[in-house]
């Protein structure tokens, strides 16, 4: 590596844009996903790629809410503690089973909660409210309490008309909506396909996770925390093997990744040292680069790049930084593909829990920890967030966004937070 061409092929050259531009950038090469039907017990999580309404009314029939005796609400207008009104029972209905008994003035039959509510009755009783006496054979039901037209009967298409819109396209599932989908048959779902995204770190410092310790080196946790984030987000993550800091082997490697997955997420080499190959490939000509610093830290080296029509994010190996651009630039993208409603995370307006010294050129993203105090959310930053320092991400469910130029900020400040998915934390 001749030094002196640092200067002459832009390696210092870049232009910073903010988070949002980047962001908007990203999603602008962001296609929609392809949907697949899948199994009901797997929809778990997954995204529905199209509208469902309701193939039939739910409930279908009219639905007994308690046990007790189906009758005509009429019947019971002149019960009272001193007037018990008897009616005969003709029929006794337990769930499932449909009674071909007609209830005309006079008559109740005894019914189950969830069963079907005979023709002709328009209100069920309690059984708690009633009492029993037979005469010459028949059983009589005595009244006491009136009850009104409907009580205690859930009409036809009480929880959804038919045709009506069960799920929205973009929905994810979760035991709500999966239990919804059970109901009306829908057993086989359509869903978004996930998006297929490879990862690969680059390093020649990289030992992968069952290697022994070697001087000056250390393993590879990148590819492992991007696993999940990915995962978690609602992509396939596949991880390929680490790569040295040798730009044609990266370069081949990317290429082929390309032409294979949805998006290729890299981590590493994209600063301004002497082996940081990606800076380099991305510079490299047939690269579309969407941007190769954003105003923000950590992470002020995150890159994009679109070669060959494909999507390449080549993120700081740095694993806080790592961490924070897969976050906000890779998981919207996952996001908009699978049809999310709501590709960003959510952020809220707290409570600082702790003084913050730092003062910031670009928005910083400050991993820390969210608790809830009197009623209130405090966000209390870590002890160390430096961009270097992996260990504290475990301890994190929410990152500060403290704007640039922010000066000192206090403990009770009002601040921004970006709300994590994941963690242990809880
Ligand atoms: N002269 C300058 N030096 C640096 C600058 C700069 O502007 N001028 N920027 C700094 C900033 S900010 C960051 S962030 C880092 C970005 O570095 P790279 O993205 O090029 O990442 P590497 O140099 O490859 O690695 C940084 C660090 O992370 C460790 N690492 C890398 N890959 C992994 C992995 N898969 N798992 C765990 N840890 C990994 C690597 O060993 C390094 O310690 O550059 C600053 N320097
Ligand atoms: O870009 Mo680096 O992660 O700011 O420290």
């Amino acid at each position: 590596m001749k030094h002196s061409d640092d200067y002459s092929n832009n390696k210092f050259k870049r232009s910073a844009i903010s988070v949002e531009e980047a962001q908007k950038r990203v999603l602008e090469h962001t296609a929609s996903g392809t949907t697949e039907f899948v199994p009901l017990s797997e929809a778990h999580g997954r995204f529905l790629a199209v509208p469902l309404h309701a193939p039939h009314p739910f409930p279908h029939f009219r639905r007994s809410g308690m046990d007790g005796y189906a009758v005509v609400s009429a019947d019971t207008k002149n019960c009272g503690e001193d007037e018990t009104v008897w009616l005969r029972v003709v029929d006794e209905i337990p769930c499932g089973h449909v009674s071909d008994c007609m209830i005309a003035s006079g008559l109740a039959a005894r019914i189950m909660t969830g069963a079907q509510v005979p023709e002709g009755a328009d209100a069920v009783v309690m059984l708690e409210a009633t009492r029993l006496r037979e005469d010459s054979g028949d059983v009589f039901v005595g009244l006491r309490k009136k009850v009104g037209p409907g009580n205690n009967v859930t009409p036809i298409g009480f929880e959804l008309r038919e045709g009506e819109l069960l799920l929205e396209q973009g929905r994810q599932l979760g035991a709500g909506e999966i239990s919804a989908l059970a109901t009306f048959g829908i057993h086989k779902v359509p869903v978004v396909r996930k998006p297929r995204i490879a990862i690969i770190s680059t390093g020649s410092e990289l030992l992968s996770v069952d290697e022994p310790l070697q001087p000056g080196r250390i393993r590879n946790s990148n590819s492992f925390m991007l696993a999940v984030q990915i995962r978690e987000a609602g992509g396939e993550p596949c991880i390929l093997d680490a790569v040295q800091d040798d730009v044609g082997t990266a370069r081949r490697t990317v290429l082929d990744a390309l032409s294979e997955f949805d998006y290729v997420v890299t981590s590493g080499g994209v600063s301004v040292g002497d082996y940081d190959i990606m800076g380099d490939l991305v510079r490299q000509e047939g690269v579309d680069l969407l941007f190769n610093k954003v105003t923000m830290r950590p992470g002020s080296v995150t890159t994009a790049a679109v070669i060959n029509g494909g999507l390449l994010f080549a993120l700081s190996g740095n694993p806080g930084a790592c961490f924070v651009g897969c976050e906000l630039f890779i998981r919207p993208v996952i996001r908009t593909m699978l049809g999310a409603r709501q590709p960003f995370l959510p952020q809220w307006e707290v409570v600082l829990g702790a003084d913050y010294h730092r003062v910031n050129n670009f928005t910083r993203f400050v991993r820390a920890k969210a608790e809830i105090r009197d009623g209130r959310i405090y966000a209390v930053p870590a002890a160390v967030d430096e961009s270097s320092v992996m260990i504290s991400i475990k301890d994190s469910d929410c990152l500060i966004v403290i704007p640039p130029g922010t000066g000192q900020l206090r403990k009770g400040d009002k601040i921004d937070i970006i709300k994590l998915e994941g963690g242990g934390w809880s």
